[in-house]
């Protein structure tokens, strides 16, 4: 027993290493959206009032929806009939100092959208639980219970509310786990009296625990950021996670799957942009969100960035070949950039694959040009080669016009949050359209991101972007699907065993 014991629990923990970068993402944006709109003036409903809810949840891409509430009125970044506010002036299940936490907005049916809630003064702010699902998934009769008032009660973060106290030996004495003929509970560390944060599993299959506990580390952060303990324990998982990485390339856990991107006005698709994915060996997946950061921290991006050139050119090289047209873009990290490694890389694989230059595009973030004078010349020198340089995520930087007018690039990628815009702000006062302009005037090509929904390709059609990438056409396909995406399902190369990953 005391071996399954040990066995849980360093699963357990190596899963929530996986989930603490995003949670620190998550629920930092949300405190720092709830001090803004703390910090300024305005106190009553108003268009002015609804207009800095909708500049919060712009400015912060995990904020789904920002509330004013103060016991009277109540409005929200949405319109009354898209608002999925909980019932105003319900009580918060966790009082902290500072923030109130509701952790289980429950009424809203669907899991993608019903969220954890943050609040602060007369504000409040939801985030989608999409945000944590794409990082792990919870197996069914799987809970996240955060257990107050001296572990006489528990509450669902996630899951179903389980019976309490699970076991008549609870709360455990030797150690986190307790294994039950039904469930395991493995009860986390924390380092707060008032509470305790509870994973409870089905025993079924223990290979689920993994994925279960990526339900509950969004607890732990959610209440450990909230009292500001966590550094430390950041700094540790960091290091396992980059342990982690160095076995998962070895193992072959990664793989690469393509987004197709589509002409708006034909809806062909003329391209692809290459994100890579992590499945661990129990089926489970890790987000780039969380994993990218961390080998970009530790250099192991450089060997990432080789297997996704290297596994494109390997799945995609027939393809190219036959659709001169067609290209695929690759996400360079700003170690990628500022060194001049790529070119040759990228330089022997196009030669062994017999593919052209310019089918391969380079995306860039404003966050990799750490020194721009360097990336101009090493973007400048892709670009002699004949790649195309795209920038990502445009407009979450700090680009100007003038800094733009430096760079050799070819194409900015509008960011999903000023395309979400689109969806509740005339196109003509959003920040889509006055980048759009800014990027024709240069004679860049637009890409908007992240488009869900007609009206927004539509918009953007309007105008004048020509291209698009979003769920409203694909989400991210493995080679064997982007090939059929092309050819209509005629055959234009082998088949490969991985390309169904
Ligand atoms: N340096 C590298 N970074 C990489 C690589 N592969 C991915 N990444 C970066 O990780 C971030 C997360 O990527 P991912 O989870 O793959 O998400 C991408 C799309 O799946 C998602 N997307 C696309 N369309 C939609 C949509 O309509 N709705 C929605 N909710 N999400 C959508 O967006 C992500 C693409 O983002 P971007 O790169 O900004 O275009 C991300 O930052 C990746 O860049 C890698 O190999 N190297």
């Amino acid at each position: 027993m005391q071996q399954v014991h040990q066995r849980e629990r360093e699963r357990m923990s190596v899963d929530g290493e996986r989930l603490l970068e995003r949670l620190e993402q998550l629920f930092t944006q949300l405190r720092r959206g709830l001090d803004d709109l703390n910090k300024q003036p305005l106190r009553e409903c108003s268009p002015l009032m609804t207009s800095q809810l909708q500049k919060t949840s712009f400015k912060y891409r995990f904020i789904y929806e920002a509330i004013f509430y103060d016991g009277t009125q109540v409005c929200s970044n949405w319109p009354a009939n898209l608002s999925l506010t909980p019932s105003p002036g319900r009580e918060p299940d966790i009082k902290g100092p500072v923030y109130r936490y509701w952790l289980n907005t429950a009424e809203q049916p669907d899991d993608n959208l019903a969220g954890l809630m943050l609040g602060r003064g007369d504000f409040e702010v939801t985030t989608s639980r999409g945000h944590l699902s794409d990082a792990v998934d919870l197996p069914p009769g799987g809970s996240l219970l955060v257990v107050v008032d001296d572990d006489q009660r528990a509450l669902p973060v996630l899951g179903q509310a389980q019976d309490w106290p699970p076991s008549p030996g609870w709360p455990p004495s030797d150690g986190e786990v307790v294994v039950t003929d039904y469930r395991v509970l493995y009860r986390l560390p924390t380092d707060n009296s008032d509470y305790q944060l509870v994973l409870s599993m089905p025993r079924a299959d223990t290979s689920q625990y993994l994925s279960q506990l990526g339900w509950m580390l969004p607890g732990i952060l959610l209440i450990a950021l909230c009292l500001g303990a966590l550094a430390l324990h950041m700094a540790r998982q960091r290091q396992s996670l980059g342990g982690e990485l160095q076995g998962a390339l070895r193992r072959g856990e990664f793989t690469v799957h393509y987004q197709p991107i589509v002409d708006l006005n034909t809806r062909q698709c003329v391209g692809a942009e290459a994100l890579i994915r992590w499945r661990h060996a129990d089926g489970t997946m890790t987000s780039p969100e969380l994993f990218i950061p961390v080998a970009e921290s530790t250099g192991q991006i450089r060997q990432l960035t080789d297997f996704v050139l290297q596994r494109t050119l390997e799945q995609l090289g027939p393809l190219l070949r036959a659709n001169p047209q067609l290209y695929v873009s690759i996400n360079l990290s700003a170690c990628d950039v500022m060194v001049p490694r790529i070119g040759k890389v990228v330089a022997r694989l196009l030669a062994l694959h017999d593919v052209a230059p310019r089918q391969i595009a380079f995306e860039v973030t404003e966050r990799g040009m750490v020194d721009v004078e360097i990336a101009k010349l090493k973007l400048q020198t892709l670009r002699d080669e004949g790649h195309r340089i795209l920038i990502d995520d445009f407009g979450t930087g700090y680009s100007s016009l003038a800094y733009l007018q430096t760079l050799p690039v070819d194409c900015l990628k509008i960011d999903k949050v000023f395309i979400d815009a689109l969806g509740y702000d005339a196109a003509s006062s959003g920040v889509a359209p006055h980048i759009i302009r800014m990027a024709h005037a240069l004679n860049l090509t637009v890409i908007a991101e992240g488009i869900e929904h007609e009206y927004q390709a539509q918009l953007l059609r309007s105008e004048g972007v020509s291209y698009g990438q979003g769920w409203l056409f694909d989400k991210p396909l493995n080679a064997h699907q982007f090939r059929e995406r092309i050819t209509g399902g005629r055959r234009q190369g082998p088949r490969r065993a991985e390309d169904q990953v």
